[in-house]
């Protein structure tokens, strides 16, 4: 049996997902102490780990590379193709919010400039509201942008909201709550019903505990 490739975002959600797999007993601590590699094969189980770019999570599960991705809801719900999202894994938890200067007037008609590094998402929140926008792409930093009037306010991720509070800008509307998923290649499902089940299945059993306190 070949092992089960499953595809982790890097960074941020990196260790909550890790701390996660070794709650329900998969040993992780080669990827604990990895220097720069990025490929890791569980000496312990079936299992197979790449390290990647949370937007190549979704390309390595799409085109079968890896069975299984974690993967944020924000990236899935930018993404303009379909996924398999089989499970909540209630980390990485923030939002999506519209923000601005304490000046900014949500109900001034005007076609407003949002600048963001969601287009689509920013794109489809405003057109379901009805509301002509111009969008701004930006790849970092958004929060400068309503700052030196480049935009009138930013779609874009909040968590503790220290970096809204430290530019001096407000929430006006929260758009939707972001966790981290876990997603699965259809054919992968398929073919290794059996090993991708078990550990949803384990997953699952163990947030649902976490949630009730057990
Ligand atoms: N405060 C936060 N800001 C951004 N993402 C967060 C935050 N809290 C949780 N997340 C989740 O963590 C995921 C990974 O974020 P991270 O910043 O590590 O990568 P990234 O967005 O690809 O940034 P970079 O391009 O700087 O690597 C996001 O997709 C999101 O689901
Ligand atoms: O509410 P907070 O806890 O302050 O977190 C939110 C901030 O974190 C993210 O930026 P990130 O650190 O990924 O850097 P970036 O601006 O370069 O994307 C996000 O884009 C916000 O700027």
């Amino acid at each position: 049996m070949p092992k089960l490739k499953i595809a982790l975002t890097k960074g941020r959600i990196e260790q909550k997902t890790i701390d996660l797999l070794e709650e329900i007993g998969i040993n992780c601590d080669f990827l604990r102490h990895k220097k720069r590699k990025l490929v890791f094969e569980s000496p312990y189980d079936d299992y197979e780990f790449i390290l990647v770019k949370a937007v190549d999570v979704l390309t390595y599960v799409q085109q079968g590379v890896a069975d299984i991705g974690i993967v944020g809801s924000d990236v899935l719900y930018e993404d303009e193709n379909e996924h398999y999202e089989m499970l909540d894994l209630e980390i990485g938890k923030c939002q999506f919010c519209v923000a601005s200067t304490p000046s900014y007037e949500t109900t001034d008609y005007r076609r407003k400039i949002i600048a963001t590094k969601y287009p689509n998402t920013a794109a489809r929140y405003f057109q379901e509201k009805g509301e002509d926008i111009e969008i701004i792409k930006i790849e970092g930093s958004v929060e400068i942008a309503p700052l030196l009037g480049l935009a009138d306010a930013i779609v874009d991720i909040v968590e503790t909201g220290d970096t809204l509070r430290e530019n001096g800008l407000i929430i006006f509307e929260e758009m939707m709550p972001i966790s981290t998923r876990l997603i699965v290649n259809r054919v992968s499902l398929k073919r290794n019903k059996q090993a991708v089940c078990q550990l949803v299945d384990q997953l699952e059993a163990h947030i649902q505990q976490k949630k009730v306190g057990v």
